[in-house]
């Protein structure tokens, strides 16, 4: 099974952070590259352009692929499932145009130009409103355009909304909410060596933010300790042997962690350990 990741750019490293921790190690990778075999023999990686992946897919040249949706909207490949939000590239493509200009509503845009990256979903959005511009479609610095006379508006991703806002660009509208998801082929998606790999990504996203907690803590006060511990279906607890004392282990929300100490600790509970948790399998 062939997994395609992006080869570079912003969304390489947390790709191939994911799949290390999810345990499919890379034993061959070297830089440049185009494929790496992995620990598990039937797993291989190959590395392409984000915007390319969707394609891979699609077409066979891998089984799964790593990419935003925002690339898979634009190929729309049709025989591709989305199976997993991987939770970070979270960026907004965004309609906008110049800050002191006259385009302020989708409306003004009949008989404009906007330039994109992404001429599908732009034609797509505009299908479902009223007005037609034309499309020129461009492959990055998206955000000149408008001061080049290349076009009245964009649509063009954002995340901080620094690059907008340094080239003095205003949002108009949304058009679409994008992250990096795991796709794969409709026809290999119920697949177990598929499944295994979404489990094992789902296990890495689920650990995020979660520590787990262990403690000993008197048997009399188990009722209580349960109450403040939110835990992943309640703690486990083990007998020691035969000094009034449990030991007791839970997992909770980073979040929660400081609270929960100042509350087990003032029902008693002592030798208090605070761990990661690299993977949380449900
Ligand atoms: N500023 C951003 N913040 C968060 N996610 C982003 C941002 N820019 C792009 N992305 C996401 O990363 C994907 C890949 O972006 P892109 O193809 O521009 O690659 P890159 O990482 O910028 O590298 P390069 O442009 O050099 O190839 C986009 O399709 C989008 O899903
Ligand atoms: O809202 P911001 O945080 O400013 O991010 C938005 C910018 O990030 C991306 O560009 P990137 O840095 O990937 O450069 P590129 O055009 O070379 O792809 C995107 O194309 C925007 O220009
Ligand atoms: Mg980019």
């Amino acid at each position: 099974m062939r997994i395609a990741v992006p080869n570079k750019g912003r969304l390489h490293d947390p790709s191939m952070e994911l799949l290390e921790h999810a345990g499919l190690h890379v034993v061959d990778g070297a830089d440049r590259k185009l494929y790496a075999t992995t620990v598990d023999p039937d797993v291989t990686l190959l590395f392409a352009r984000a915007a390319d992946i969707p394609e891979y897919v699609s077409d066979g040249a891998a089984d799964i692929g790593i990419t935003g949706l925002d690339q898979m909207r634009e190929a729309d490949p049709g025989n591709v499932v989305d199976l997993l939000d991987l939770g970070y590239g979270q960026c907004r493509l965004v309609l906008a145009s110049p800050e002191d200009g006259d385009i302020h509503d989708v409306a003004d845009l009949a008989g404009k130009t906007v330039a994109t990256e992404f001429p599908n979903i732009a034609k797509q959005y505009f299908a479902e409103t009223d007005v037609e511009p034309e499309i020129v479609e461009v492959s990055g610095a998206t955000e000149l355009t408008p001061h080049v006379d290349m076009a009245d508006a964009i649509i063009d991703i954002t995340s901080t909304g620094t690059t907008l806002k340094v080239n003095r660009l205003g949002i108009i509208d949304e058009v679409l909410s994008s992250s990096v998801r795991l796709f794969a082929r409709d026809d290999v998606a119920d697949d177990d060596k598929v499944e295994q790999v979404v489990m094992a990504l789902q296990s890495v996203i689920s650990a995020e933010g979660k520590r787990y907690l262990m403690m000993n803590a008197p048997e009399d006060k188990l009722d209580e300790i349960r109450d403040v511990m939110p835990g992943l279906g309640g703690p486990t607890v083990m007998d020691i042997a035969g000094n009034g004392k449990v030991a007791v282990h839970t997992v909770v929300d980073e979040r929660d962690v400081f609270e929960t100490i100042n509350e087990v600790k003032q029902l008693g509970a002592s030798g208090i350990l605070v761990t990661e948790i690299e993977r949380l399998v449900d």
